[in-house]
């Protein structure tokens, strides 16, 4: 049975969206495990994320959801289990591995430093020289540059509210923020961005605003994994719907299939969906 068929018989492929989901997917995992001790964080969980796909990941708290994206992300080791990415198994022993590859990720502390301007919080890291003697030899960085392709890349995800390049970062609000941290990790020719809980933390307007980011880029091809307990947000954003349940995958559904209500069910374990291991 090809993988596309199995998602079928799991939780149904999103009308209108056959064409993504007869590619191959671009993150897999299988049987995942991880054990912390007595705690068993995972217990043979499969997920697979296609291209240019948003797939929520909701569970209950403990149910698996972070440890879960920690083993795909590079922070946490499984202690069995397979990953692929393109269809090539990957052994990712750090973060930076599995960045290198082309997985971003935000957590909900957001890795962007508040003291720094925007423009210098995108390039963190990665900050581009001058051309010429005066970058390869004096290593000068190409400030103006980096201001200019940030306010490029702010633009093109649709940050209206953000204007001035050379803003520093604490001075922004909560979804300016999410939205730079979202746009860093956008911005770098990543296949696989991990969101986790991207509007925990903020008000109406600005989880709509983030929100949109998220549905902007998946438009543009990026594969989007976001973990979120807010339900509407996820009903709103995701073409499917992996659940987690005690370590464990308890279906994938999508938002054309099932309701929030049937969701939470299927989270809490009041329901069991049909078709599920
Ligand atoms: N580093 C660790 N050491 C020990 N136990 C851990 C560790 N990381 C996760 N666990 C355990 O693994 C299980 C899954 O936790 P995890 O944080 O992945 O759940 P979650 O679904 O993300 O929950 P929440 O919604 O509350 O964040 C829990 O029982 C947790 O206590």
């Amino acid at each position: 049975m090809s993988t596309s068929t199995l998602e079928v018989a799991h939780g149904g492929i999103p009308a209108g969206k056959e064409e993504i989901y007869a590619k191959e997917p671009v993150l897999s995992a299988r049987k995942l495990v991880i054990t912390f001790g007595r705690v068993v964080g995972l217990d043979g969980v499969d997920l697979d994320l296609y291209p240019g796909e948003v797939l929520a990941v909701i569970g209950d708290n403990g149910a698996g959801k972070s440890t879960l994206i920690k083993c795909l992300t590079g922070a946490y080791v499984p202690d069995s289990g397979e990953i692929t990415l393109n269809g090539q198994p990957v052994h990712f022993k750090k973060p930076q591995d599995a960045r290198e590859a082309g997985i971003e990720t935000v957590y909900q502390q957001l890795a962007v430093i508040p003291a720094l301007d925007i423009a210098s919080n995108l390039y963190l890291a990665r900050e581009e020289r001058r051309p010429g003697p005066l970058g390869s030899v004096l290593r000068m960085l190409d400030k103006k540059g980096m201001e200019k392709r940030a306010g490029q890349s702010v633009q093109e995800l649709g940050i209206q509210t953000i204007q001035n390049m050379g803003q520093a970062v604490e001075t922004l609000s909560g979804g300016q923020r999410q939205a730079v941290a979202v746009a860093r990790a956008a911005a770098f020719g990543s296949k696989v961005v991990v969101l986790d809980e991207p509007t925990a933390a903020l008000g109406v307007k600005e989880s709509g605003m983030v929100l949109d980011m998220v549905k902007q880029l998946r438009d543009k091809g990026l594969s989007i994994i976001l973990i979120s307990h807010n339900m509407p947000h996820v009903w709103e954003v995701a073409d499917r719907i992996h659940i987690q349940r005690l370590g464990g995958r308890a279906g994938v559904i999508t938002p054309q299939t099932h309701d929030m209500g049937e969701g939470v069910a299927i989270m809490t374990g009041a329901k069991r969906l049909e078709g599920s291991s």
